[in-house]
């Protein structure tokens, strides 16, 4: 299947959309040595644009390059044709330019075990050379935005699952990044714990005005965290790419869904 498979629009309105905030142009990656066809292709002429302010959820089955693109954002990757623009700049080439601006949000919390909440939150801000006093306000700040006013002093050891998976949103936050990468943040927590923090995280991105790239192998995740989807078919390109999920209606999200589970069934 080649063709991108789009829903109709809800709304074609004639407001401009906003900036492009990631751009991917005519993009390929392929590992491996130089020995012509010996390539291995993980991402295949990749157009796509997300705008500032969009959360979009990237859904795909495993190994379709996922990761691969998310690495081209951070930075940690260059294509290998093609051009990858973060803010207008090369995030490879420009890795400075980037230093704050980009936040990732891991599977698993990658809190270092030996500083407390606190200081897990502030990491960041001393990377940022923020001064000392500036940073423990902030990270108190985040800290108490996601709940856990009290726990500023525990290590990890002594936090629950998905109270440490808050303080790495909450170290995320804080930098004040304009752009959040998150790679299957709540896909280690139980159900209930996730869907919780997964409402949280969303709201705080809206309100905080956040670019975000979501990767997800849950179309119901994406469904619920997406204001647009993007479905890759292996390697990476477009199959499917569909707007303003989070506020569709019942009738909309089910015919998103069973296009969602064909294509991926393909
Ligand atoms: N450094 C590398 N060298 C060689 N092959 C790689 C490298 N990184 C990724 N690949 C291959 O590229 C393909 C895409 O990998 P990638 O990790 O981007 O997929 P993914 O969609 O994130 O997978 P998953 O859902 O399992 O995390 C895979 O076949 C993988 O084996």
């Amino acid at each position: 299947m080649n063709a991108v498979k789009s829903a109709p629009d809800i709304d074609d309105a004639a407001v401009p959309p906003p900036a492009v905030e990631i751009r991917f142009e005519n993009v390929t990656k392929a590992f491996g040595r130089a020995r012509g066809t010996d390539l291995f292709k993980a991402v295949d002429d990749l157009n796509l644009d997300i705008h500032a302010g969009e959360l979009v959820a990237i859904l795909g089955k495993t190994g379709c390059g996922k990761s691969t693109m998310f690495n081209m954002i951070a930075g940690l990757l260059e294509p290998s044709t093609g051009k990858v623009e973060v803010s207008g700049h090369n995030p490879f080439t420009e890795f400075e330019w980037f230093r704050g601006k980009i936040a990732i949000v891991f599977q698993n919390d990658r809190l270092l075990p030996w500083r407390t909440a606190i200081e897990n939150v502030e990491l960041g801000l001393e990377m940022l050379d923020v001064p000392k006093a500036e940073r423990r306000a902030t990270a108190q700040h985040w800290l108490t935005k996601l709940g856990l006013a009290g726990h500023e002093g525990d290590y990890p050891h002594a936090l629950s699952g998905g109270m440490r998976q808050r303080v790495s949103i909450a170290r995320a936050f804080a930098t004040n990044a304009g752009i959040l990468l998150c790679d299957e943040p709540f896909s280690a927590l139980d159900e209930m714990t996730g869907n919780r923090l997964r409402q949280e995280f969303v709201r705080l991105v809206r309100e905080n005005g956040k670019t975000a790239v979501f990767i997800t192998h849950s179309i119901n995740e994406a469904l619920q965290i997406g204001d647009r989807i993007v479905v890759l078919r292996r390697p990476a390109k477009i199959a499917y790419d569909v707007k303003q999920v989070g506020e569709a209606d019942a009738e909309r999200k089910t015919m998103i869904q069973e296009m969602i589970r064909k294509i991926l069934s393909e």
